[in-house]
């Protein structure tokens, strides 16, 4: 790990609060960088990974385990992680998922100090249509995106590269995703200091801007 991320994740990460809706957001102030993409594709195996600490997001074999905006905070900088629901299939009723998914995006497209989205990608499956609108969204929002493939341990090198350039190809001309793809394993940890690194300098500049 680099020095700064190192001072980043060098003390214990902790939950600041869960929101059901936009009006239980925490004031707006340092800033946010969420983890978005469909259900059970390791949104809060990613954080875990990336803290270093294995309970503090809640994680299930079942889809539709995190059911609130969490949001995590550290006191050694000025950024918060929020973990989000998934969208897509998850296992509790439709009207439930629908509320999910509606704070989902009222978030993704409303909150100001929203700095960075991390769109997970399961990589066994790669972009699915509700993965094209979240990105849809962005663009319109201008919120600046990267896409991270999940999982890579559950598939062979070779399928890993192809699907690497195809999906560098279909984000080409969309105008708030980085061009580059991260790889990452919460098994083999592949991509989590490449991570680490990008969120430290995140937390630098927000600090430089206080
Ligand atoms: N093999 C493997 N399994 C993973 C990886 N990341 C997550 N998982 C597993 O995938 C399942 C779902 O992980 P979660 O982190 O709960 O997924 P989520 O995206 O937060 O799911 P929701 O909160 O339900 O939307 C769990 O059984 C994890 O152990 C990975 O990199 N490799
Ligand atoms: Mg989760």
């Amino acid at each position: 790990m680099d020095d700064l991320a190192h001072r980043l994740f060098a003390r214990p990460w902790s939950f600041l609060r869960g929101a059901r809706g936009m009006g239980d957001l925490p004031d707006a102030g340092p800033l946010e960088v969420a983890f978005a993409g469909r259900s059970n594709v390791g949104k809060s195996t990613l954080l875990n990974a990336l803290v270093g600490q294995k309970a503090l997001a809640r994680t299930s074999n079942t889809p539709g385990r995190t059911q609130e905006l969490n949001f995590f905070v550290t006191d050694t900088a000025p950024i918060v992680m929020v973990d989000m629901p998934g969208y897509g299939y998850a296992a509790a009723p439709k009207k439930t998922v629908e509320a999910w998914t509606g704070l989902v995006f009222d978030y993704l497209r409303g909150r100001v100090t929203l700095r960075r989205v991390y769109l997970l990608i399961d990589a066994r499956h790669g972009l699915k249509a509700n993965d094209e609108e979240v990105m849809n969204t962005l663009d319109q929002a201008a919120v600046s995106y990267q896409i991270v493939l999940t999982k890579t341990d559950k598939i062979a090198p070779s399928a890993l590269e192809t699907l690497l350039a195809e999906t560098a190809e279909k984000i080409k001309k969309r105008p708030a995703a980085y061009p580059e793809i991260v790889a990452t394993s919460s098994v083999t940890k592949e991509g989590v200091d490449a991570l680490r690194a990008e969120l430290a300098r995140l937390a630098a500049e927000a600090a430089g801007a206080q």
